[in-house]
């Protein structure tokens, strides 16, 4: 294993100097390729000239600066404290792709995630199911929050303060305990109807994909022309016209159908540490990176407590409340490399 992590090492040195290179490169694409951040601008165009997004990426990264360049002070403050990582998983851990069920995960990261989950203890809070996350990701050492946050495999230990009907005690093959918690769970035969329905209404608008994501269901436009993609939308909202207990959010060219309760990856995030132990301790420094929409509540609920470490993973300037930003996941990768290194070091 250890033969392993020097080669990641290794990899991140390589991927260091690639980075120089490709800073000026990566700027300039940025204007070109926001992957969707911007759902009301259909084909991600932006009408800034090269300098312009060079001058706002670059006073955009004063206020998010970058976690690689401020890596030894933020490892710093972290000296002595219990660092938690959390992490999100498209855009995250691996790269925006057009085909959502292509998204995989490179080698070199899942080997970096299983050397962090070896220091520290690791979650991945993602929109997908937590079957789909697991089958890309496939780490045992990892805890694993799929739907946003609504369906929890976590550690075993059952919470008073959530109900008890929603949290569910089981073993693994290895007769290892966890929990599996779903805050959702009365939602989910009003979802499978909706599924139903909402593959009936946008089969014929050529390119939608409709996935399924278990409590909660995205409909993917990447590949609709935009001139369809007003009647999709009609269809979309006149399926949840008829569920009056759900809603609407936007991520990545896709809109996502969420049961209306009051739980979020912020709300997974506070979940997983209350789990963990570290309900009340001051001296945990959680870590949380994420690239999309959805993720800002995890950062909203790290900036309220008023701790750790809540890193955006952009190359264009974003509205966000992370304190720090990566790029994109080749960066996150550098980033976990050497944090699993000080982590090595340190312990
Ligand atoms: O919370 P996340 O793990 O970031 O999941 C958010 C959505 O990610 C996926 O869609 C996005 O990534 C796809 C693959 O790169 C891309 O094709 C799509 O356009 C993006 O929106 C996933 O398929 C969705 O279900 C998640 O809600």
């Amino acid at each position: 294993m250890r033969g392993n992590f020097s080669k990641l090492c290794h990899t991140m040195k390589f991927q260091r100097s690639v980075a120089k290179a490709h800073d000026v490169e990566s700027i300039s694409k940025a204007r070109h390729d926001n992957n969707g951040a911007d759902p009301s601008n259909h084909c991600g165009h932006s009408n800034n000239e090269p300098n312009d997004t060079y001058i706002s990426y670059n006073s955009w990264l004063n206020e998010h600066p970058s976690a690689l360049r401020s890596f030894e002070g933020m490892m710093n403050t972290a000296k002595g404290k219990r660092i938690v990582v959390f992490l999100d998983y498209d855009g995250t851990l691996s790269p925006i792709v057009d085909d959502p069920d292509h998204a995989f995960m490179s080698e070199p990261m899942r080997s970096a995630v299983r050397e962090i989950a070896r220091q520290f203890p690791t979650a991945i809070i993602s929109g997908r199911s937590r079957d789909k996350v697991y089958d890309f990701v496939k780490l045992d050492e990892v805890f694993y929050a799929g739907s946003h946050g609504m369906d929890i495999r976590g550690p075993p230990r059952q919470l008073k303060s959530y109900d008890d009907k929603y949290q569910t005690r089981a073993l693994d093959e290895k007769g290892n305990e966890f929990i599996i918690f779903q805050p959702a769970q009365e939602f989910f035969p009003a979802i499978k109807e909706m599924l139903t329905e909402l593959e009936k209404k946008t089969n014929k608008i050529q390119g939608v994909l409709v996935e399924d994501n278990r409590f909660c269901i995205s409909v993917h436009y990447r590949h609709v022309q935009a001139e369809d993609y007003g009647v999709l939308l009609e269809r979309v909202q006149s399926v949840l016209a008829k569920y009056p207990q759900f809603h609407l959010t936007r991520g990545k060219k896709v809109m996502e159908i969420r049961p209306s309760i009051k739980w979020n990856k912020g709300h997974a995030l506070e979940y997983l540490l209350d789990t963990l132990g570290f309900a009340s301790s001051s001296n945990i420094l959680p870590i949380y990176i994420g690239d999309d929409r959805t993720d800002e509540d995890a950062f909203k609920a790290l900036q309220s407590r008023g701790l750790g470490y809540p890193i955006i993973v952009s190359s264009i300037p974003r509205d966000t409340m992370a304190s720090y930003s990566l790029r994109d996941p080749s960066e996150v990768l550098s980033f976990l490399i050497r944090l699993a290194r000080w982590g090595e070091s340190s312990s």
